[in-house]
């Protein structure tokens, strides 16, 4: 049973796959056509067979019904002259035999009788037999010869028979002459007595020769019959035929004679051939026509075209399988470059690609499906079945599942497309899509997806978690945050730490980031080891971490949390070689006491932990109200600013720098001031951060350049003009043109103008600063280092650019006359300076003291309040033009 399922299933994928061949159909139509023309051909000549008899029967019947009724009209017009001759034979009222002998026997009588049949020439003349069957006169002859037809059939059956009128009979000539068809009618007396006959005689070869005419053809014959069989003439004429009785043989021959037409094949008696026959009384005489034709003559014709016919059917066949087998051949070849195509495509796949029949049966499997599992091309072949594939795989070790449940499922579906993600027992991850394909099976394809689902899990990850310290970063400390928010509802506190590690800036630029990454690293893990599995520790860029620490709004215990947090970076770490400790500024917003809304409180962290910078880093602080006070001065602050200019709230104000040896004002600093219309003066230190935070200190920047080049071209002498560039400024790539632009604009030589730079300029991006610094160089003005000593690797800028000054920061000067003050130390500046021919600047200086140590150190030039403090143009113009009168 199961062996003939099997079986079957065999045949119908056969057929299914010779179904689905070109060539298949190429081949079936080409046999169909054949078929069909070798049908359409045999129908034709047998259609035309069969018309052939119908003609050959139809000529024969028409033959005989024209010569049936030529014979009909002829013979009737025969039997009218023996009638009128009788009628004239008995109208004498003769009663015996004797009387009629000697009245007939008369030359009166022979005239009578020549009269009549004159008419008739191919007839031989008028006899007159008498009771005896002694001729007893003529129409032809007189004195008639010595003649008696007493030994005639036809003579003793009329003399016989009263009720005979007439008989015909073929009688055999007499003197040498041929037979003779002889029409006899019976004379009769009064009472009926017999008194002789009447007769006429006609050739055979008469009615031949009419039969003749008619021109039937070869292996044709025309005949004429007594209605006893008995034949009276015939063409072709056979002498030995003339008076044989026909009428012999099988019914269907005897029909001939009896029925008053008809048409039959009939194997001649004569010549014993098929024959097609067709024979007609006639309607007067006892005599039958009868035409006949072979059946080898009639369809002689039709061979002919049957000849042509199979000749055409035969060429054009063999016409059509030539063409066949070229087709055939082209199918074949296109089908074999479109297989190895296919075949090309199939192994050059990167998936691996099967294709199973509705019997579940495998049709095709390309290369890379064989080595994706490893699998043997001995099992892995057409015909194998899905379910032997599968377990092949599980023997081999590329399936560990349950093979009948997973082909099951697989089978389930079939139907629709499906696609899943399979991981193999050696890890890799396959992605399988099932689809159905028309003919009732399904394509599968298997395509290694481990690269790409690890790719896209990188992805992912490197979307949410920082890259550097691995921590969650701030897309998904919101998602957190959104959750714990939506758990406030459910009476669920937690806090928000943001916290900005101190001086990181400073320990990247100046150690390298190698060092501020590995820094960051250990900071998070520090971050890390602080809290609890249900807190969450993210990066949020830069030196920027927060700590979202759920379940509490205890302020001791975020208080504590924060101070073991700064325990935890004070600690000194090892990064990569260098012993650095960190410390950090901590703010603390509490949901839900500071707020409900996710970003109110980020913004309230975040202002604890500016508050916690402010106010002396390395400290936390936890929201008060008072910081949004303080934003929301700062955001005010910031809208006075960006009005500032355009209201003309600026001024620059100068402080002189003072040549230390000379003790005289060789340069001033400019210094911006706001005059703001309600706070009064505000200091720098206050708004200069604001704009550089917003951008407006280019703007700011720019204008103060120009006023104070402006200025310094209206001052006697060479004194020089020292302007301050903001880091922002310095950055923006357009400074050199605006430098030869205010320049240009004021007159001012390029030597008078210094600019005052930081070392924040130069720890950022230390080839684009040098740079700027060369292109600013190159204009001609001069460049001052401004506040040496606060930065980290300070020297080592001196080295790289040739600076025209250093100015000394303020915090190096305000000691100078205390025990251990940094007098030192801006020794070996105004030293390591002069040696690299700058000058020196002191800064702050408001001492006599100070001025006097500075001068013995050295140094050039002082700034501070000892000698003027920053002052208007107007009263600084004043200051030069004493100065000016003194020398
Ligand atoms: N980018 C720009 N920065 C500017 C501009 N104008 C000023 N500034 C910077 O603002 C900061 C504060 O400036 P200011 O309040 O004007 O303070 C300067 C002096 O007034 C002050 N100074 C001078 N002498 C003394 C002194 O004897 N004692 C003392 N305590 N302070 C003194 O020092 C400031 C000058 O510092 P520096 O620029 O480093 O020479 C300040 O950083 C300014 O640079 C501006 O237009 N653009």
């Amino acid at each position: 049973m199961g062996a003939s399922i099997r079986w079957t299933a065999r045949l119908r994928a056969l057929l299914r796959r010779w179904r689905g061949a070109p060539q298949t159909w190429l081949i079936v139509g080409g046999f169909v056509l054949m078929a069909a023309m070798a049908i359409g051909t045999g129908l034709t000549v047998d259609r035309f067979r069969q018309n052939a008899i119908e003609t050959g029967r139809d000529s024969l019947e028409s033959s005989v019904r024209l010569l049936a009724r030529h014979f009909d009209r002829e013979f009737e017009d025969f039997a009218v002259l023996q009638k009128s001759i009788i009628a004239e034979l008995e109208s004498h009222g003769i009663e015996s035999a004797d009387v009629f002998r000697s009245e007939m026997g008369t030359l009166a009588m022979h005239e009578v009788l020549r009269t009549r049949a004159s008419g008739w020439s191919d007839v031989a003349g008028a006899n007159v037999f008498d009771a005896n069957g002694v001729l007893i006169n003529s129409s032809r002859r007189w004195p008639v010869a010595d003649i008696s037809a007493s030994d005639r059939g036809y003579f003793t059956r009329l003399k016989n028979d009263p009720a005979l009128q007439e008989e015909i009979e073929v009688v055999p000539g007499r003197f040498g002459n041929g037979p003779a068809i002889v029409f006899a009618r019976r004379v009769s007396g009064p009472h009926g007595e017999f008194l002789g006959l009447v007769s006429r005689a006609i050739a055979p070869e008469q009615l031949e020769s009419f039969f003749a005419s008619t021109g039937l053809g070869e292996e044709s014959s025309i005949a004429m019959h007594h209605q006893n069989g008995q034949l009276l003439a015939r063409v072709p004429h056979v002498d030995a035929m003339i008076g044989q009785n026909y009428r012999t043989g099988s019914a269907e021959q005897k029909a001939v004679f009896e029925r008053s037409f008809v048409t039959t094949e009939l194997a001649s008696p004569i010549d014993g051939k098929d024959r097609l026959v067709a024979s007609r009384m006639l309607a007067g005489e006892p005599l039958v026509v009868v035409a006949t034709k072979s059946r080898d003559a009639t369809l002689a014709t039709w061979r002919t075209q049957t000849k042509f016919f199979v000749t055409v059917a035969v060429l054009s066949i063999g016409l059509l399988v030539l063409t066949l087998l070229l087709i055939f051949r082209q199918v074949t070849r296109r089908v074999s470059l479109e297989k190895q195509r296919l075949d090309t495509a199939m192994n050059t796949m990167t998936q691996g690609l099967l294709m199973f029949d509705q019997d579940q049966r495998l049709i095709v499997c390309n290369r890379r499906y064989i080595e994706m599992y490893g699998l043997s091309t001995a099992v892995v072949r057409p015909g194998t079945y899905f379910r032997e594939l599968i377990q092949h795989r599980a023997d081999t070790g590329s399936f560990d599942g349950d093979v009948d449940s997973y082909c099951d499922d697989i089978l389930a579906n079939i139907g629709r497309i499906k696609s899943n993600i399979v991981e193999t027992s050696d890890g890799r991850l396959i992605e399988i899509k099932n689809q159905p394909s028309a003919a009732g099976g399904w394509l599968a394809t298997h395509d290694d997806v481990t690269e790409r689902i690890r790719a896209d899990e990188r992805i992912a990850h490197m979307a949410h978690y920082d890259a550097l310290t691995d921590l969650p970063n701030r897309v998904l400390m919101r998602g957190h945050l959104e959750r714990r928010v939506a758990e406030l509802a459910h009476g669920n506190p937690f806090a928000i730490l943001y916290i900005d590690v101190d001086e990181f800036k400073g320990v990247n630029d100046s150690l390298g980031h190698e060092v501020g990454d590995e820094l960051l690293r250990q900071v998070a893990s520090r971050l890390r080891a602080c809290v609890s599995g249900n807190d969450l520790v993210a990066r949020l860029g830069g030196d920027e971490f927060a700590i979202i620490k759920a379940g509490t709004s205890d302020r001791a215990e975020l208080t504590a949390l924060a101070e073991r947090i700064l325990r935890a970076l004070r600690m000194p770490v090892d990064c990569k070689g260098q012993e650095i400790s960190t410390d950090a500024s901590i703010g603390i917003a509490i949901a839900p006491d500071h707020g409900d809304d996710l970003e109110e409180l980020l913004k309230r962290a975040d202002l604890a932990m500016y508050a916690a910078k402010s106010e002396g880093r390395g400290t936390f602080r936890t929201f008060v109200p008072e910081y949004d006070d303080k934003a929301r001065q700062r955001r005010q602050l910031e809208l006075d600013l960006r009005q500032a200019l355009a209201r003309g709230e600026f001024e620059v104000h100068y402080q002189p720098l003072v040549d230390l040896s000379a003790n005289v004002v060789t340069g001033c600093e400019a210094l911006l001031r706001w005059r703001h219309p309600e706070r009064g003066m505000v200091s720098p230190a206050d708004f200069i951060p604001v704009a550089e935070d917003t951008g407006l200190i280019g703007e700011i920047g720019e204008w103060v350049l120009k006023q104070a080049c402006l200025e310094a071209a209206s001052w006697p002498g060479d004194i020089h003009i020292a302007v301050n560039v903001s880091p922002v400024q310095f950055r923006s790539r357009t400074l050199a043109l605006k430098v030869a632009a205010a320049l240009a604009e004021s007159g001012l030589a390029p030597g008078r103008l210094e600019l005052e730079i930081t070392e924040t300029v130069l720890i950022r991006d230390d080839a684009e600063a040098l740079t700027i610094l060369q292109q600013l160089r190159e204009l001609g003005v001069r460049i001052a280092l401004d506040d040496f000593g606060t930065g980290y690797s300070s020297l080592s800028y001196l080295h790289r650019f040739p600076f025209d000054k250093i100015k000394i920061d303020r915090s190096f000067i305000c000691d100078i006359g205390e025990p251990a003050d940094s007098s030192p130390i801006v020794q070996a500046v105004v030293h390591m300076a002069a040696a690299r021919h700058m000058a020196t600047t002191a800064e702050g200086v408001e001492t006599e003291t100070q001025r006097e140590v500075l001068r013995q150190l050295g140094c050039s030039q002082m700034q501070g309040w000892l000698f003027s403090p920053a002052v208007p143009a107007a009263k600084l113009k004043q200051l030069l033009s004493k100065q000016a009168a003194a020398a």
